[in-house]
C-alpha cells in the first residue's frame, strides 16, 4: 500500500560510485567559488519557461474540494539506514502530484486526540499532508500523549515522514472538569446548576460542574455572566454558598469536558485574582519537562501576557541543552496578549492566532482584523504564524464543509499565513482526513489563484537583522526572493545549518518553492511549519559547488529535478546568489 511504497521512496539511496561519477560528469564549475564577500553569478537564463514536466494534477480536480485524491508516495529502492538525503515522503508525493511549482506552499497542523491516535490514524494524517501534529496537554494524560509521541516518531523513522511534534500547554485559565467521564452534557433554559471548585466522589451529582480555579468562588459576584467556551452555553450566577456557586442556564447549550469558563460583568471580562495566576502553572512545567524528555519540536505556550514568560522559558529550555532545537510558539489569545503583541511575537519563535478563547475574550467581530494584524506582523518579524480554531468546525460532524468555513480557510491561506490547524476536526472528529484534504486543496487552489492573478499584496518588509552578518544574509534572500519571480526560476535552494536563511527566504514568500537543505533531521522537523519550505536532510561541506553537484544528482536520480530546470541557489557558508540551470 501507500505505506510501503512511502518508506521505499524516502530511503532511496544512490550508491556512492555513481553519485561521484555522476557529479564530476555533471559539474558545471571546476573554478573554486571567488573569494568576494558578496557576489551574484548569473550563470544560465532561460528566456521563458514551459509550465512543469513533473506530473500535474488539472485545476478542477484540484478545487474540487471533495475529489481530490491523497498524495500516493512512489517509491523505488531498498532502505538504507543512512540514506544520502531525506525528504518527507507525502511531500516529495505532493511534489510528485502537483509538479514543484504548483506544489503546496502553505503548511498544516492537526491535533491528535482519540479519532487519530492509532498508528493507522497518524500514518493517514501524515499521508494526507499533516507537517506537525500536535498535542494539546488540557485533555489525555501523559500516558497517553507518550504514546502519541512515540507513534509519531516511529512514523517518521520507519516510513520516511516528518512530521513534527507541538506539545500545547493547559496554561491556568479556568476550565470546568471532566464531567465525570461523560462526552457531554446538555444544559436546558432555565435550570439551576452547581459550578463548584469542590472535588466530588463519581458519579457526579446531577447538574453539577466540577471548576478548576480554587478562587472561582471568591472572584465571581452574585449577577456575573458565566460564559462556557465563549458563548456555547450561558449562565447567570444567582447564588454563593461557601465553594458553591449556583448558576441558571440563560443560553441553553452542550457542555463539553475541560470547557473554557469566562465570566463578565457589566459587559466586560472579569480579570481578578484569576488574573494574577501564572501562565505556566506547575501542571504546565511537569507537561514541558516531559515535551523535553520526549524530543517535541514545540511547545505552543497557551494564554500568554507577556514576552516575560516566553524569555524565561526560552532560558529554561536552553538550560537543559534543548536551545537550539525546540522552538516556543506564543499563542495569543487574551486581551493581555493583545496588549504586550509586538513584544511577545519578538521574543517567540513563532505564533498562534488562537481564535477559539480569543473569541471568548474579544468581541467576535474583532477576531478577523485581529487574525490579519498578527499574520503581518510575524512575518514582519520573520515568525512563523498558524491560524487556529473553528476552520472547518462543521467536519467534526459532517463530511463536507460549509461555504463559509472554506471562504474562512482561503482568507488565512490569502493572507499568507505559514499554517492552517485542525482541532476538533482532527482530534475528536467524524472526518479527520476529510478535513485535512479540505485544507490541503483549498490552500492549493487559492495560492494558484494568487500566483495566477499576481495579486499578493507587496508587503515592504523591514530589517529583523541586529548583526551585520545577519543583514547581509536578508538582503540576499529578499534579492534571491526578487530574482526567483523575476526570472519565474523553478525553485530555490538554500543550504542552512541553522534553518535560518530558510525562514528569511520564506518571509518573503516567493513564487517558487524553497528547497531547504539542513544537515540535522530537528531543524528539517521544524522548517516544516514555515510557508513555502521544502525541507530536506542532506550532509554537506562548505564546498557549494560540490553541495550542488551532489544535491543536483540525488534529486535527479529521484526525479525531483530534471537538466534545464532553473534555480537559484544559496547558503549559509558562501554571501552569493547563484541563478543556474541544472546541468
Ligand atoms: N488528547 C486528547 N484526549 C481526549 N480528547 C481530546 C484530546 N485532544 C483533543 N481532544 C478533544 O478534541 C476537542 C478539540 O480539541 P482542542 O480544540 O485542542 O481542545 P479544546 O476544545 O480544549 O480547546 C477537545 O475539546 C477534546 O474533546
Ligand atoms: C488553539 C486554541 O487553544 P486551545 O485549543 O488549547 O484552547 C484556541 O483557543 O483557539
Ligand atoms: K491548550
Ligand atoms: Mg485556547
Amino acid at each position: 500500500m501507500a505505506a510501503a511504497a512511502a518508506a521505499a521512496s524516502s530511503l532511496l539511496h544512490v550508491p556512492a560510485a555513481r553519485r561521484a561519477s555522476a557529479a564530476a560528469a555533471r559539474s558545471p564549475l571546476s573554478q573554486p567559488p571567488a573569494p568576494t564577500p558578496l557576489f551574484i553569478r548569473l550563470r544560465a537564463r532561460r528566456p521563458h519557461r514551459l509550465p512543469l514536466r513533473l506530473r500535474s494534477t488539472s485545476p478542477t480536480a484540484a478545487s474540487d474540494l471533495t475529489a481530490f485524491p491523497p498524495p500516493s508516495p512512489t517509491g523505488i529502492f531498498a532502505s538504507d539506514p543512512h540514506p544520502p538525503i531525506d525528504v518527507d515522503a507525502a511531500t516529495e508525493a505532493e511534489l510528485r502530484e502537483n509538479g514543484f511549482r504548483s506544489t503546496r506552499r502553505t503548511k498544516l497542523v492537526c491535533t491528535v486526540g482519540p479519532a487519530t491516535s492509532s498508528p493507522d490514524q497518524l500514518e493517514a494524517l501524515a499521508v494526507g499532508g499533516m507537517n506537525v501534529a500536535r498535542l494539546n496537554m488540557c485533555h489525555g494524560d501523559r500516558e497517553w500523549h507518550r504514546d502519541a509521541i512515540r507513534a509519531v516518531r516511529r512514523l517518521n523513522d520507519e516510513k520516511g515522514f516528518a512530521v513534527a511534534v507541538m506539545m500545547d500547554t493547559e496554561g491556568s485559565e479556568i476550565h470546568m472538569g471532566d464531567l465525570g467521564g461523560a462526552s457531554s452534557v446538555k444544559a436546558e433554559d432555565g435550570e439551576v446548576w452547581t459550578f463548584s471548585v469542590r472535588s466530588f466522589e463519581l458519579p457526579l451529582p446531577e447538574r453539577t460542574i466540577n471548576v478548576n480555579y480554587d478562587g472561582f468562588a471568591e472572584d465571581v459576584r452574585v449577577g456575573d455572566e458565566l460564559l462556557v467556551d465563549g458563548g456555547m452555553a450561558r449562565f447567570e450566577v444567582i447564588e454563593k454558598i461557601g465553594p458553591d456557586v449556583k448558576c441558571r442556564c440563560t443560553d441553553p447549550g452542550l457542555l463539553l469536558p475541560r470547557a473554557n469558563l469566562t465570566f463578565w460583568r457589566d459587559g466586560s471580562i472579569v480579570r481578578e485574582r484569576n488574573a494574577m495566576l501564572p501562565t505556566i502553572s506547575s501542571k504546565d512545567w511537569l507537561d514541558i519537562d516531559f515535551g523535553i524528555a520526549e524530543g517535541v519540536d514545540f511547545i505552543a505556550v497557551s494564554f500568554v501576557k507577556s514576552a516575560e514568560v516566553i524569555k524565561h522559558l526560552k532560558s529554561y529550555i536552553a538550560a537543559r541543552g534543548r536551545g537550539s532545537d525546540l522552538a516556543v510558539i506564543a499563542k495569543i489569545e487574551s486581551i493581555d496578549s493583545l496588549k504586550n503583541l509586538e513584544e511577545i511575537i519578538r521574543a517567540s519563535d513563532g505564533a498562534m492566532v488562537a481564535r477559539g478563547d480569543m473569541g471568548a475574550q474579544v468581541p467576535l467581530e474583532q477576531v478577523p482584523s485581529i487574525q490579519q494584524k498578527i499574520v503581518q506582523l510575524c512575518r514582519q518579524l520573520n515568525k512563523p504564524v498558524i491560524v487556529a480554531s473553528q476552520l472547518l468546525e462543521s467536519m467534526i460532524e459532517y463530511p463536507t464543509p460549509t461555504r463559509a468555513e472554506v471562504a474562512d480557510v482561503s482568507e488565512a491561506v490569502r493572507q499568507r499565513a505559514d499554517a492552517l490547524m485542525l482541532s476538533g476536526e482532527s482530534a475528536m472528529g467524524r472526518y479527520p482526513d476529510k478535513a485535512l484534504s479540505v485544507l490541503r486543496s483549498v490552500s492549493l487552489r487559492i495560492e494558484k489563484w494568487w500566483r495566477e492573478e499576481k495579486r499578493h499584496e507587496a508587503l515592504e518588509l523591514q530589517s529583523v537583522s541586529s548583526s551585520f552578518s545577519d543583514k547581509i544574509s536578508e538582503e540576499i534572500c529578499n534579492s534571491a526572493a526578487k530574482m526567483a519571480n523575476g526570472l519565474g526560476v523553478d525553485a530555490v535552494f538554500v543550504f542552512t545549518k541553522t534553518g535560518h536563511m530558510a525562514s528569511l527566504l520564506s518571509r518573503c514568500r516567493p513564487d517558487c518553492p524553497v528547497f531547504a537543505f539542513t544537515t540535522s533531521t530537528s531543524v528539517r522537523r521544524r522548517l516544516n511549519l514555515q510557508w513555502g519550505l521544502i525541507p530536506f536532510r542532506l550532509s554537506f561541506s562548505d564546498d557549494m559547488e560540490s553541495n550542488l553537484n551532489r544535491t543536483f544528482s540525488l534529486l535527479k536520480a529521484r526525479g525531483m529535478i530534471q537538466s534545464g530546470d532553473l534555480v537559484i541557489a544559496l547558503s549559509d557558508m558562501l554571501q552569493s546568489i547563484q541563478v543556474m540551470n541544472v546541468p
